[in-house]
């Protein structure tokens, strides 16, 4: 008798660096014997390729959005698309896989993008097991699980604003936060006060469940540190089972998301090694102002420094009039970079990032020190852990020319930040880590299938 694959439905928050890890899961889903089915928006899923079912195993399915073709995806549009649309269509999908359910092995959980946390609720109606996916530091997720005792001791109000600058510390020996870095507080007090919902409708609907995965790795949060349990709230278990880049070297799922310019890495290989600066402001950042893309242009400019930069058509509007031509040859200015392997060249010294999770994984992966320009959200605080925890990093609060070349001069010339590098990139991705992780996530594999057999 052949025996049938149980589902697993996996509902990434439709955004470049939520999917992408997704994926990164959904990829090593088939070593357990389960087959992963990817559920996203329509206007997610034309952009993915179609090899993901036939080089991963991967099933995607899209849903439509009920946003109009011109209406932007941008945060706002796709929370009131996630209330109050993607419910019912999810719920056609779901019904269609439980009818099939003669045919294949059944639904066997769902895994939700904490960010997509509208879907707890339909896993809910239909009776599956719901785990959170959680696709960045463990500790953000710890800072959002403090809102309530936050709000209790009158760090912040009931609406999310700070009532006085003060200093956060979830647990001790760790880089102290402050109420600056809280992710909600984006543009203007609407946004912050929309984005403070967002998160503490997200947290209430985590506290429900019974397994989170987190991706990072093992050892990034030491649960028994926490000065008390009971100032943050959460859920029952949580399974640290990152960085999934760890999965991307071979199997390239980051990559098949956006067209990429790969004349670039020709480029590098014309340039020495250990001397291009490697900029990018990942995918999801609401576009830098004008300014601040001409003052990094003039300061990068100013810098001897050959750099290869991703800059999308959109935020260009800032480059001095004739930049792209004027440096030519020293510069390398692309819409979207093929990043694992231009951070993987011999010829990239160091990234100027934004400090999105997924590219400061890659660029430990890749052994590449980083220059720290934290723009939204989780950036403040993964940029306090790359300066002041893993020391791996320079922090710089602007695009001034002195502070740029005192940022990279730091940062070549600095031995023992390379050191660092390499023995982090040695924990999260030799060996060990792996195998940690990997443990973990067969862990939660088998606590669930567990539950199916009581
Ligand atoms: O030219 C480029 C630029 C980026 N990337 C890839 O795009 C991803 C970017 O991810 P990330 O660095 O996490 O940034 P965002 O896309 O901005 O990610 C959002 O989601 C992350 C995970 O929740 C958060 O940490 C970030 O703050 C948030 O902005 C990475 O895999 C990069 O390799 C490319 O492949 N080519």
């Amino acid at each position: 008798m052949k025996l049938m694959k149980k589902k697993v439905i996996l509902i990434p928050y439709p955004a470049h660096g939520h999917v992408t890890p997704m994926l990164q899961l959904a990829s090593v889903l088939p070593k357990f014997g389960l087959k992963p089915v990817v559920i996203v928006p329509e206007f997610i899923h034309h952009r993915l390729s179609p090899q993901i079912n036939e080089r991963h195993g991967i099933l995607c399915i899209s849903i439509p959005d009920g946003l109009h073709a011109e209406t932007p995806r941008d945060f706002f549009s796709i929370d009131k698309a996630m209330e109050d649309y993607f419910p019912s269509r999810l719920d056609d999908v779901v019904g269609e896989l439980n009818r099939d359910e003669g045919d294949d092995g059944g639904i066997l959980c769902f895994i939700v993008d904490l960010l997509a946390s509208w879907a707890i609720n339909v896993g809910n109606k239909y009776g599956v097991q719901v785990a959170g996916f959680w696709p960045a530091m463990q500790t953000t997720y710890r800072l959002i699980a403090a809102i309530p005792a936050m709000v209790r001791s009158g760090i912040i109000s009931e609406d999310g604003c700070p009532l006085h600058k003060s200093p956060i510390r979830l647990y001790p020996g760790q880089p102290t936060l402050t109420t600056d870095d809280l992710p909600w507080l984006i543009g203007s007090s609407a946004a912050r006060s929309s984005r403070f919902k967002f998160w503490s409708r997200t947290l209430d609907r985590s506290n429900t469940l019974n397994w989170l995965l987190m991706n990072t790795f093992p050892d990034e949060f030491h649960q028994k540190q926490l000065i008390s349990t009971s100032c943050t709230q959460g859920v029952r278990q949580n399974f640290q089972i990152g960085p999934l880049n760890m999965h991307s070297t071979t199997s390239r799922i980051s990559s098949i998301f956006w067209q990429e310019d790969k004349s670039c890495l020709e480029w590098l290989n014309n340039q020495n090694d250990g001397s291009v600066v490697y900029v990018s402001f990942g995918s999801w950042v609401s576009p830098l102002e004008k300014l601040k893309v001409n003052n990094l242009a003039m300061a990068l400019e100013a810098s001897w420094r050959p750099f290869l930069w991703v800059l999308g058509p959109s935020w260009r509007q800032g480059l001095p009039l004739g930049y792209v031509e004027r440096m030519l040859g020293r510069g390398r200015i692309v819409s979207w970079a093929p990043q694992m392997e231009v951070l993987q060249h011999e010829a990239v010294a160091c990234y100027l990032t934004h400090c999105g999770w997924n590219s400061i994984m890659e660029a430990i992966q890749c052994k590449k020190p980083l220059l720290c320009y934290p723009v939204a959200g989780d950036q403040f605080v993964n940029c306090a852990y790359i300066v002041d925890a893993w020391k791996i990093g320079v922090k710089i609060n602007g695009f001034g020319r002195r502070e740029l070349e005192e940022g990279f001069t730091r940062l070549m010339e600095d031995n023992e930040i390379s050191q660092r590098i390499l023995r982090l990139n040695e924990k999260l991705f030799g060996n060990e880590g792996r195998s940690k992780a990997m443990a973990n996530l067969a862990n939660f594999v088998q606590d669930i299938k567990k539950l199916l057999l009581t």
